[in-house]
């Protein structure tokens, strides 16, 4: 960094108290003493190191504990020691040399080491390597949290449920003894005195209860018999895949059977938790699952590994659907088939990484609320979950201040919607998109079933004539009707989102001659909404967008004159004039009307939002006008950037009707078929201090308007733009 940027920086950190954290780089020079430029501080590189240890009377150590050796090498042969020649240097950690010429009584070395900023005014924590060392990824946590003076500090409470799927299922030979549920019971009471509430949690299928050899049909019972020591869940009667039920009352059936079986051998059923074969039918969601869970057996609470995807893990997340609270399931290196330590992936040395500050230590660091997914084998034979769960805990123990907890799943669901309360709305993606999601998605639905391209809109723009005249076109198809919005599916804004995705491609039924379909949806309040195009791009993240512009001002008077004939009380009593110059202190619902009025006009604001998630290849923008006056020349236009070939020649199904003043669609008696008396009404003119002052309004948004459209490459500015523009210069 150049010196002036230099000052700059340290000015800005100690005149708001920021502190910093650094990380010493491996360079292919070695140094030796060599003094950091401008510090009191000498760093030696390229060092290999083994055995760290942290300074217990460190102010930074909070979620980490110190008073261990981490045994053995640091990875990485690069590491940078800091030596210090000031007060105001604390080591936080240190390591020895791990080298044999090195000699065994040598004081440590700083790894990692704190500045006080006695000695510049500002804080640091410099790092002599990266992340690589599982106990530094710790430190980092609590230098961030130091640094910014306790505002980036995570809980330290973390609650652990580890749920037992496929009891009853498995195979003979892989099942459950008396010894093993014995051993169970056991680690399960040892894990209680660490993590409070701690009880294994089990999900049975009870169609396979006793199917194992006699031996293990005594295990059965033994679990059976120590049933309150447990919590319990149902999985699926027959560990069915429930996306493969068309029928919801098969599933029904089936689920209700695992209930019966239930209370016949005393399981408890109130726990309103339930955990799908596979996670099948929660995400990519299986309407009829759903159905089926809450009316068998009121379900409230699920997990998914699945949501929004199976990796990276770190990213899983919950969400809300039908009331049912959907929270992410953690993995622990363990799966059905892992049930020998000699047969685990990269033997044992691998598992004990991921326990000793590897993948299943850091998953419970970073997350407040974890749901592990184990399986009925990983309890027996070598019962490697026991090892695992209680090798971890121990060890999180010995590292971290963290203080750990168990509850039901319930109350695990209703912390982690508090903790997340913006999980809640769910993100719909396309399913296939992630071969797993298709592998868990009803073979009865296609993404050929997903619109290709979407009328966005803005209403009052000629998006009924747009969708009218796509509809002429044989190779175009668009949703069937809904009986509350007719054309409109409006999804993807407001409330038909929480439908979720069966329900919108309810809409779209497969045809036989699909690959010659280009399905699209047209809603025109799409445009202006907040959320559509987060969540239109994560569904359909190829489709292309169709917009249409004209004047905002005339969009707003159109948009005016059919809320009115739509019976708005506000908008009758109010002219035109009152609503757009409605003050802020006006009454609510005439600010809200004003705001409704005005806010779609403020175009370029809204393709940004587009174009935060499209590419501009995929925007089309349609001139509103040209639309109106040259329909036929719009749908060569929009034919070509569709792609769609051999291109359909409007010209003969298209003809200006002069009663209606627009252009209308030629039947097959050659008469003219016109959109309803709703577009292309009859009003009086706006008055022209109403377009005056509308013009000055939408000026800026106008002039955006012009750069956004030279910056996607348009050569031509739309007449009524230049028009709202130019007016407003003169005046
Ligand atoms: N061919 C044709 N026929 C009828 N109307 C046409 C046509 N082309 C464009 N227009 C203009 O479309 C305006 C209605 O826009 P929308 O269909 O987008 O309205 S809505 O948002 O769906 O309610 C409508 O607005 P009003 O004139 O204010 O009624 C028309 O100006």
């Amino acid at each position: 960094m150049d010196k002036w940027n230099r000052e700059l920086l340290d000015k800005y950190c100690r005149e708001y108290s920021v502190g910093i954290v650094g990380f010493a780089p491996p360079g292919e020079e070695s140094l030796v003493g060599a003094q950091l430029k401008g510090f009191p501080l000498f760093i030696h590189t390229n060092l290999r190191l083994k055995d760290a240890q942290l300074n217990a009377a460190s102010p930074i150590l909070r979620l980490t504990r110190s008073g261990e050796t981490a045994w053995g090498p640091l990875p990485g042969g690069d590491w940078t020691i800091f030596q210090a020649n000031h007060s105001t240097y604390e080591p936080l950690a240190w390591a020895y040399r791990d080298s044999l010429d090195y000699p065994a009584n040598k004081s440590p070395l700083a790894t990692v080491i704190q500045d006080h900023g006695r000695y510049d005014g500002i804080q640091r924590v410099l790092f002599g390597g990266g992340l690589r060392f599982w106990l530094h990824k710790l430190l980092l946590l609590d230098s961030l949290s130091y640094l910014s003076h306790g505002q980036l500090s995570l809980s330290l409470n973390r609650m652990i449920l580890v749920d037992v799927d496929d009891i009853f299922v498995g195979e003979k030979g892989t099942r459950l003894r008396k010894d093993d549920v014995m051993a169970l019971l056991a680690t399960q009471q040892r894990i209680q005195a660490l993590v409070p509430g701690f009880k294994f949690n089990l999900g049975f299928s009870g169609k396979y209860f006793h199917h194992g050899t006699a031996e293990e049909n005594l295990g059965d019972d033994m679990l059976l018999e120590n049933v309150d020591r447990f919590t319990w869940f149902s999985h699926m009667w027959n560990h069915q895949q429930p996306h493969l039920y068309e029928n919801v009352t098969h599933l029904q059936l089936d689920m209700a059977l695992n209930k019966q079986f239930a209370k016949d051998h005393g399981i408890p059923t109130g726990s309103g938790y339930s955990v799908s074969p596979h996670h099948s039918g929660v995400y990519p969601v299986h309407e009829g699952l759903y159905e089926a869970w809450k009316r068998v057996w009121n379900i409230k609470v699920t997990s998914t590994e699945e949501y929004p995807h199976l990796r990276p893990a770190r990213l899983r997340r919950g969400f809300i659907h039908r009331n049912i609270m959907v929270l992410p399931r953690q993995t622990c290196g363990l799966f059905t088939h892992t049930i020998f330590i000699e047969r685990y992936p990269g033997g044992r040395e691998k598992l004990d990484e991921s326990i000793q500050g590897g993948e299943l230590f850091q998953t419970i660091v970073y997350n407040p609320i974890n749901i592990f997914m184990t399986h009925m084998s990983n309890y027996g034979n070598d019962r490697l979950a026991l090892y695992t769960f209680e090798s971890v805990i121990k060890f999180i123990q010995c590292w971290t201040n963290l203080r750990l907890s168990s509850a039901p799943p319930l109350q695990l669901g209703e912390r982690y919607f508090q903790l997340y309360p913006e999980e809640a709305d769910p993100v719909w993606g396309n399913p296939c998109d992630d071969q797993r999601h298709q592998k868990i998605w009803s073979r009865n639905k296609t993404c050929d079933q997903l619109p290709r391209f979407l009328v966005i809109g803005p209403q009052k723009t000629g998006t009924t004539a747009l969708y009218t005249f796509l509809s002429i076109h044989p190779a175009i198809s668009s949703n069937l009707p809904s009986p509350d919005t007719f054309e409109e599916i409006q999804f993807f804004n407001g409330k038909n989102y929480y439908k979720g995705l069966d329900w919108y491609m309810s809409f779209f039924p497969a045809s036989k001659n699909e690959s010659s379909r280009y399905l699209f949806e047209k809603s025109a309040t799409y445009f202006d909404g907040e959320l559509v195009p987060r969540r239109a791009h994560a569904l359909l993240p190829r489709a292309k967008l169709i917009t249409i512009l004209l004047s905002p001002a005339r969009r707003a008077y159109s948009w005016y004159q059919h809320t009115r004939v739509h019976g708005d009380p506000v908008a009758n009593n109010y002219s035109f004039h009152a609503v757009i110059t409605a003050s802020d202190s006006a009454p609510k619902s005439l600010r809200d009307l004003r705001n409704r009025c005005l806010n779609p006009g403020k175009y370029a604001q809204h393709l940004e939002r587009w174009l935060s998630f499209y590419l501009p290849q995929q925007l089309h923008i349609i001139d509103g006008e040209q639309l109106r006056q040259n329909p036929v020349e719009t749908l060569h236009e929009l034919q070509r950037f569709l792609k769609i070939t051999p291109a359909f020649n409007y010209s003969s199904h298209l003809r200006y009707d002069p009663k209606k003043g627009f252009f209308c669609q030629v039947t097959n008696e050659d008469r003219t078929k016109c959109l309803g008396k709703s577009k292309g009404r009859q009003y009086p003119p706006m008055e022209d201090r109403s377009y005056k002052l509308l013009q000055r309004y939408y000026l800026s948004h106008n002039t955006a308007l012009v750069k956004l459209l030279k910056r996607l490459g348009s050569r031509t500015i739309p007449q009524w733009l230049k028009e709202d523009l130019t007016d407003t210069v003169m005046t």
